[in-house]
């Protein structure tokens, strides 16, 4: 058989970035226009300051505003949602995230549910959610469209398949199930706790593994040519380090026909959808052309 294909997540998105740099340059520049993205960081997890980081390098690169608020830990809910009311109201800012997880005195629905749901870029607005669970124009979240992209580009039409995604969280696995289906796939919905998963993944034509537990999903659970996406960023001890390694035993699946890996699959990918629906919330912002 085939040797398992890479799917190039982290070139794939740099392509991603490039066109929305030239759309945004190219369309809007001249006439002063600029799509501006707001992203609120509360407290200091190591982790989501990289993330945060690593978001406000791409939006500048992508030739948007980026506005950053950094908050202290000990925010409280007033504040902070008064912040989110500016940020509502503010017209150079298109695109508002509040990064997650948040401490814990913070109820994050509360928060989610204050974003405009037309500047929501996360996606995470029960209204877009429902946009996208009636089939309308909706902002989805990034993490599942940067999958969805990777599928399309790999696979071509996904009508007839068998998606088996394993994880039901509003952030990947519902969406991304939606999203699915809307293209034709036959969608299954797992997660840790349905019965014999192993068997319920052998018969995914396409695997979406969003579980979140590192490499849970062995080999023998993925069907010789399978198309595998590994949503999981999981750091596990390495020696006296870290390292990153998926939800998916990346070295057992050499059968699979293709798979992402992590770090530099699905991760990249999320950053390029949130300038694309950034830029997406822009558009819908612009006056009607005369
Ligand atoms: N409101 C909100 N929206 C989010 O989209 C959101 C969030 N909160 N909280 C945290 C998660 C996580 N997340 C990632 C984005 C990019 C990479 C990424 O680019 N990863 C690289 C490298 C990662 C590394 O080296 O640490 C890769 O997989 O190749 C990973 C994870 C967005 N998140």
């Amino acid at each position: 058989m085939a040797p398992v294909q890479r799917i190039d997540g982290k070139a794939f998105a740099a392509r991603m970035t490039t066109r929305i740099a030239d759309e945004v340059r190219s369309l809007f520049d001249e006439a002063g226009l600029k799509p501006g993205l707001a992203v609120v960081l509360v407290g200091h997890d190591p982790a989501s300051q990289v993330y945060v980081g690593a978001k406000h390098k791409a939006t500048i690169a992508a030739g948007m505003k980026s506005f950053e608020h950094r908050l202290p830990a000990e925010t409280s809910e007033d504040v902070l949602l008064g912040l989110i009311a500016q940020l509502n109201a503010d017209p150079n800012v298109h695109g508002i995230l509040v990064q997650l997880p948040l401490p814990a005195h913070l109820d994050a629905s509360a928060v989610i549910a204050a974003i405009d749901p037309s500047k929501n870029v996360d996606g995470f607005h029960v209204v877009n959610a429902g946009q996208l669970a009636t089939g309308q124009d909706a902002l989805v979240p990034c993490t599942p469209l940067g999958c969805l992209f990777l599928l399309q580009d790999h696979l071509g039409d996904l009508s007839g398949l068998h998606a088996v995604i394993v994880g039901r969280s509003n952030i990947v696995g519902k969406p991304m199930a939606q999203l699915l289906l809307g293209a034709n796939c036959t969608v299954t919905i797992a997660h840790s706790g349905s019965r014999d998963l192993p068997a319920l993944c052998r018969t995914a034509d396409i695997l979406i593994a969003a579980v979140g537990r590192p490499e849970m999903i062995r080999g023998d659970w993925i069907k010789p040519g399978a198309t595998v996406i590994d949503v999981g960023i999981n750091r596990i001890p390495d020696g006296d380090s870290t390292r990153l390694v998926g939800d998916v035993a990346f070295a057992e699946a050499g059968h699979a026909g293709a798979i992402t890996p992590v770090p530099g699959g699905v991760g990249p990918m999320t950053i390029a959808c949130l300038l694309q629906n950034t830029l997406t919330a822009f558009r819908r912002k612009l006056p009607a052309k005369a």
